[in-house]
């Protein structure tokens, strides 16, 4: 069986600090974060407080000369993709596995494209309700990270990262149709990532107002026609699974999203509602609520920018 040695890591914020942390503490220097040298600097300058642990990585630029690493993780936010797909050119090779903790359902085709590496896994993370506010991270669930090959097998790929994972205590899962798990997790960003990005609402009001979560789950539902297209057929009993991981978030937690707004950055409103409502424009499907989200977010956004 392949072995992970080697991690290279680009993206070191809620999330990619959240799995990282883990990560350093198995493969110790093996474990690279790869970040221009501002970014650098700033890591170096305070070094990264990991749910009350403080953390200094071993960081290498993307001008470095490097060895491809083993396995390559993405970790920013999708806007970003393209840049860090560059920036990691020297630390992928033929061999490199690739997993993208992106959310949306672009990543692995824009990492393919940019790529034409063989060993990408599908991936992404749930559970976990990552914060980051400057170099501190915090997070009452890890959740777990859900990988798999596009055609269901379980290849030596699969069984290297489901090594690696077992080594680094993180938690995960390879579900039995990765597109499906990725699809239904991309339902649930589209309903309160956008929504908690308008209202400015962190977890507890959708778990305790029903009419707040009633249009959550409108959002979603045009996620579930759309998929019923493009035969990935989500069904009303995965929106109902949501339920139960939305019940186990941090009451005070912000999504992604809603962090965004109060950082006042951009957000990933065209990976949301705006693949929504283009894929809901080629299938003929009705995207009211998306239509709207796909208004309102860019104009708070634009507010904010104002300033
Ligand atoms: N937060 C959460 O709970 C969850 C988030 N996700 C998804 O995970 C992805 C990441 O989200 P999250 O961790 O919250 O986002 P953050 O904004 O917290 O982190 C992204 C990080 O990427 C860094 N970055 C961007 N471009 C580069 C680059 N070229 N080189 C090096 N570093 C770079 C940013 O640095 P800088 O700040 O300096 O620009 C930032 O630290 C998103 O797609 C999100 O939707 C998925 C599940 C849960
Ligand atoms: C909603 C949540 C926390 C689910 O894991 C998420 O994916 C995000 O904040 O982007």
């Amino acid at each position: 069986m392949k072995r992970i040695q080697s991690v290279a890591l680009i993206g070191l914020g809620a999330i990619g600090a959240a799995y990282g942390s883990k990560l350093h503490t198995l493969l110790g220097d093996a474990f690279t974060v790869i970040a221009n040298k501002e970014r650098i600097n700033r890591y170096t300058a305070s070094g990264l407080d990991v749910d009350g642990t403080m953390f200094h990585f071993n960081y290498k630029t993307s001008e470095a000369n490097a060895e491809p690493a083993d396995l390559v993780i993405f970790a920013v936010k999708n806007d970003h993709l393209e840049q860090a797909l560059t920036d990691m050119e020297h630390h992928i090779g033929p061999n490199t596995i690739i997993l993208s903790l992106l959310n949306g359902i672009s990543s692995e085709e824009e990492i393919y494209n940019n790529t034409r590496n063989e060993h990408i896994l599908y991936s992404m993370c749930v559970g976990i309700d990552a914060v980051r506010r400057d170099n501190r991270i915090r997070f009452s669930s890890i959740g777990k990270i859900c990988f798999g090959e596009k055609d269901q097998s379980h290849s030596e790929d699969v069984l290297a990262v489901k090594d690696l994972f077992e080594r680094a205590r993180i938690p995960y899962e390879i579900p039995e149709d990765i597109r499906h798990t990725i699809w239904a997790k991309f339902m649930f960003n589209v309903g309160i990532n956008q929504i908690s990005a308008v209202l400015r609402a962190p977890y507890k009001y959708f778990q305790e107002v029903p009419s707040l979560h009633k249009w959550m789950e409108q959002a979603m539902y045009e996620v579930v026609a759309i998929s019923q297209e493009v035969g990935v057929n989500l069904t009303e009993a995965d929106v109902h699974s949501y339920r139960t991981i939305l019940m186990k978030l941090s009451p005070d937690g912000q999504t992604s999203m809603l962090q965004d707004i109060v950082e006042e950055r951009k957000t990933e409103v065209e990976y949301f509602a705006g693949k929504v409502c283009e894929l809901g424009r080629k299938y003929g499907i009705p995207t009211p609520v998306n239509d709207q989200l796909y208004q309102l977010i860019p104009i708070i956004e634009d507010i904010a920018s104002l300033k």
